[in-house]
């Protein structure tokens, strides 16, 4: 898979691509990231990339000339990063990571020329409702999120417990010492008793699930065991 990123500051991206997970993924050739800079493609002698919008108002937009020209030497759907998107959520990463290609636009200052909107991106994407300095940071998340479902990127037993993978919140982690200032691991986690351990990891996902997205479970289908452990759940909350 192949994720280009049209961005006016690709040195934001630097680590991104050099570090951890990303950057392990990158040198194994697992995927490929390309971070294309818009500025190379304005032939003006100030190399000017935004301009003052029409209608007057504050800010600046990023011309249409430089986006159409960079737009030309990328292939695949075209993702532009934006606070008027459709939210950002695993189903989405899940779809696009089935891509062969994708770019994404990080939009700056107000945003882009919308001449390159309509004729061009495919996605308005948001990652939530506040507005960032730039759709560099939104760029960067959707990459991550969208790599790590690549084959290879991290292994697949991690990302099927993911907690959007199952509709329900993760459960909670623990690793040594087991105890550590008097706060001990709940020990049913240190027996070894893996289908009590995996009982336990589906209550305590079902428990913050319904304790901090009870959304979350509103059309979801419940299994038998599921229905049992939020009984208990439930009576053990008191509620
Ligand atoms: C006023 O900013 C813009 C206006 C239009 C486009 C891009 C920007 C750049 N900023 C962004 C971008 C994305 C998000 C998000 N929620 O995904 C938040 N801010």
């Amino acid at each position: 898979m192949k994720i280009n990123i049209l961005t006016l500051f690709p040195e934001m991206f630097s680590g991104f691509k050099s570090e951890s997970i990303i950057g392990k993924a990158l040198e194994k050739n697992l995927l490929e990231i390309n971070i294309v800079n818009i500025r190379d493609f304005c032939y003006d002698k100030h190399k000017q990339a935004d301009d003052m919008p029409f209608g007057g108002g504050a800010g600046m937009v990023i011309k249409p000339e430089p986006l159409f020209r960079a737009l030309e030497t990328v292939k695949g759907k075209v993702i532009y990063t934006t606070p008027q998107g459709v939210k950002f959520n695993q189903k989405l990463a899940i779809e696009l990571a089935q891509e062969e290609e994708i770019t994404i636009i990080a939009g700056h200052y107000e945003g882009i020329d919308e001449r390159v909107v309509e004729s061009k991106v495919d996605l308005e994407v948001s990652i939530g409702d506040f507005v960032l300095t730039g759709g560099e940071l939104p760029a960067m998340m959707m990459a991550d999120c969208i790599a790590r479902l690549v084959p290879g990127v991290i292994k697949k037993e991690s990302y099927e417990n993911d907690s959007f993978f199952n509709g329900l919140l993760d459960y909670p982690h623990y690793t040594r010492p087991a105890e550590y200032e008097g706060m001990k691991v709940p020990e049913v986690l240190l027996s070894g008793h893996h289908k009590n351990i995996e009982t336990w990891r589906l209550k305590e996902s079902l428990k913050r699930t319904y304790l901090r997205r009870r959304d979350l479970l509103v059309g979801r289908e419940l299994s038998k065991e599921e229905k049992k452990l939020l009984a208990e759940i439930k009576r053990e909350l008191g509620k």
